[in-house]
């Protein structure tokens, strides 16, 4: 049976453009009640434009929003911020200084003492600040007043949360800790999730689903796996890592390189291809003490390089090769432990099943 209840934020077709250039161009999306969406892209590319617009602090040129399948812009009268039921997070998140800690998470809530009372406790408790309502945000560490604005924002149970970078001025120690227990509340709470973020590792982490936004566009809509995975084109698989690409043509549905032949399927004869491989999804040849590469079907055809630089990145090095067949470089990442010496020449594979073709983009 298809849910008939209507998704908690609906964006349809908004657009924004700031003198005449359009920054926000066409983006629809919807989140359910408890789902995190990510708006995962560059600077610049019109992430914030989109959280403010839903917010209610800037106005769309044209699209329409909905809460819980209402209108609050677009599609009768807009309705004003604190009039949507949403919640807001941000980096510069700001307490207010002179409140305790108690005053400030109570500071949206009706105002019926006890309520609130009860309210401000449940929610200390939830983020683990039991005891420190009547503390002032300046007694507190980052990582503190962090959860001190989570808990303000959650107070009156917006129905949708929005997140600006929320985490980005919590030093790295902290921020997996928080960003764990922000998520397990607010799945808790039901909320509907949108958060702004130029941080592939956070948005993998954070999102049940990812919008990858480009110039404005959402150029991918998709759970994490399926966007590292799938990517749509060589910039989105950029986004999420280094790659390796190597050119070729295609014929007859097939591209032949120094790696042996690739399915190019769906590419005209004479079409320029570029194979797109992730450093992890090329393989070694380094422990047969010089018998030669060993390949299995999956592997192809082995190249050799020589290798130019080895950096060792705790849990996994980077080796820079120096292809013998065109000079070109390629970068493998192997597991921590190994380190080879520059100068080494080595066997390299490519595990074909973890390549992406796409048309070569000019
Ligand atoms: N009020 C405004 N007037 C003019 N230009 C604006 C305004 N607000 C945003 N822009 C421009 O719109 C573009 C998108 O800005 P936006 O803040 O939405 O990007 P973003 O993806 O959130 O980037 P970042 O991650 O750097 O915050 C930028 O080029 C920005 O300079």
């Amino acid at each position: 049976m298809p849910d008939p209840s209507p998704p908690r934020l609906e964006i349809c077709n908004l657009t924004r453009a700031f003198g005449g250039r359009p920054v926000v161009d066409d983006v629809s999306l919807s989140v359910a009640a408890g789902q995190v969406t990510c708006l995962l892209g560059p600077s610049g590319c019109g992430k914030s434009t989109t959280l403010r617009m839903i917010a209610g602090v800037e106005q769309p040129d044209a699209g329409i929003i909905r809460i819980d399948g209402q209108p609050v812009c677009g599609d009768g009268p807009t309705r004003p911020p604190e009039a949507r039921s949403v919640g807001l997070m941000f980096q510069d998140f700001a307490l207010f200084p002179h409140l305790t800690v108690a005053q400030n998470v109570a500071f949206g809530l009706p105002r019926d003492r006890a309520l609130q009372a009860r309210r401000v406790e449940e929610l200390l408790e939830r983020v683990n600040l039991t005891g420190y309502g009547p503390k002032h945000p300046h007694q507190l560490s980052g990582g503190e007043q962090q959860r001190v604005a989570l808990a303000r924002a959650l107070a009156p149970r917006p129905r949708v949360m929005l997140m600006d970078e929320p985490f980005s001025g919590l030093d790295n120690r902290l921020r997996d800790g928080i960003r764990d227990a922000t998520l397990d509340l607010l799945k808790e709470e039901g909320t509907a999730v949108l958060l702004v973020t130029h941080e592939p590792d956070e948005a993998m982490r954070m999102a049940d689903e990812i919008a990858l936004m480009r110039g404005g566009r959402i150029v991918q809509r998709g759970a994490p796996y399926n966007i590292y995975n799938a990517p749509v084109d060589k910039a989105a698989a950029a986004f999420f890592s280094d790659i390796n690409v190597i050119r070729g043509t295609s014929r007859g549905a097939l591209t032949d390189t120094p790696f042996g032949a690739f399915l190019t399927p769906g590419h005209a004869d004479g079409a320029e291809v570029e194979i797109v491989i992730r450093p992890q999804h090329l393989k070694i040849d380094f422990d047969r003490g010089g018998r030669g590469p060993n390949p299995t079907a999956q592997d192809g055809t082995p190249a050799r390089g020589v290798i130019q630089r080895a950096r060792y990145l705790g849990r996994e090095s980077l080796v820079d090769f120096r292809m013998e067949h065109d000079g070109s470089i390629l970068t493998a990442s192997v597991p921590g432990v190994f380190l080879p010496k520059p100068g080494t020449a080595l066997w390299l594979m490519i595990r074909r099943d973890r390549c992406f073709v796409f048309p070569v983009s000019r």
